[in-house]
């Protein structure tokens, strides 16, 4: 327990969590990308996902003011650039508006978070929490679920444009860019815990904040499996009522 890993090692460890704990394996995500979420279930996934996405950003200002060193702050400020774009109407958060424009839902709404769920706020709010807490070690290795993002988003990409006819390639636009976004950032934070984890202890930290990462991305599908499919949605989060004030076309 006490011996340091390879290198190696720490990666192997690290996949296996992916492997075990990644939403891919949530039953939300298997609904939505093989046709079996309703359209009002999609609305929702995305509507609360936006909150996600709009932290990002934010995280990666957290973890970049951390850094002391100006080549890795250079290095992950394009992360910041790839979400919030260099103008307005670009970037990942314009292109997740898009989706939920498309998906006919009301963008102040949307941006605003009042009808995201009570779990979706919580599950956002303690990622930035645990970036401006933890060490800057477990801060970079949080961000490893991206490691297995491309995948996921591949197949939910192909099966949300097979089973969905009001889903289009541009509807989804923001996940063509996230792909190599995410392959070239988590092979860059691969290498900086690969480096930086030296001890045996702070390699369980590294896993630790993976699985802590993954545990967080499933939390907020199961909320949704509670709201959507076995219950109803917290006071106050988006309802099919909400949903026809939109004046959505039928
Ligand atoms: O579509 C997905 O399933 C998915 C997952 C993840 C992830 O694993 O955290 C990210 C994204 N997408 C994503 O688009 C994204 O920009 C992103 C940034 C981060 C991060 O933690 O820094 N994860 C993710």
């Amino acid at each position: 327990m006490t011996d340091l890993l390879s290198a190696d090692e720490l990666e192997r460890r690290l996949r296996a969590v992916g492997a075990e704990r990644y939403h891919h394996l949530h039953p939300y995500q298997l609904r939505l990308q093989s046709g079996g979420c309703s359209r009002f279930e999609v609305e929702a996934w995305a509507l609360n996902r936006y909150l996600y996405q709009a932290c990002i950003p934010q995280k990666d200002a957290i973890i970049l003011s951390r850094m002391e060193d100006p080549a890795l702050r250079r290095a992950w400020r394009q992360r910041i650039v790839d979400h919030d774009g260099e103008r307005e109407g670009d970037g990942g958060i314009a292109r997740w508006l898009k989706l939920t424009d498309d998906l006919g839902l009301d963008r102040g709404a949307v941006v605003s978070g009042r009808l995201a769920l009570p779990a979706t706020k919580f599950a956002v709010n303690a990622y930035l929490t645990f970036v401006r807490e933890r060490s800057l070690l477990e801060a970079v290795a949080s961000s490893l679920t991206e490691l297995f993002s491309p995948q996921i988003i591949k197949t939910r990409v192909a099966g949300m444009l097979e089973h969905y006819d009001f889903v289009t390639p541009e509807t989804l636009a923001y996940f063509a860019a996230r792909p190599a976004q995410a392959g070239r950032d988590s092979d860059f934070a691969l290498a900086y815990v690969k480096q930086h984890a030296t001890t045996r202890a702070e390699q369980e930290a590294v896993v630790a904040a993976l699985e802590w990462k993954c545990d967080m991305l499933w939390a907020m599908l199961d909320a949704l499996e509670h709201a959507y499919v076995h219950a109803a949605p917290a006071p106050g989060a988006y309802r099919k009522l909400d949903a026809a004030s939109f004046g959505k076309a039928a």
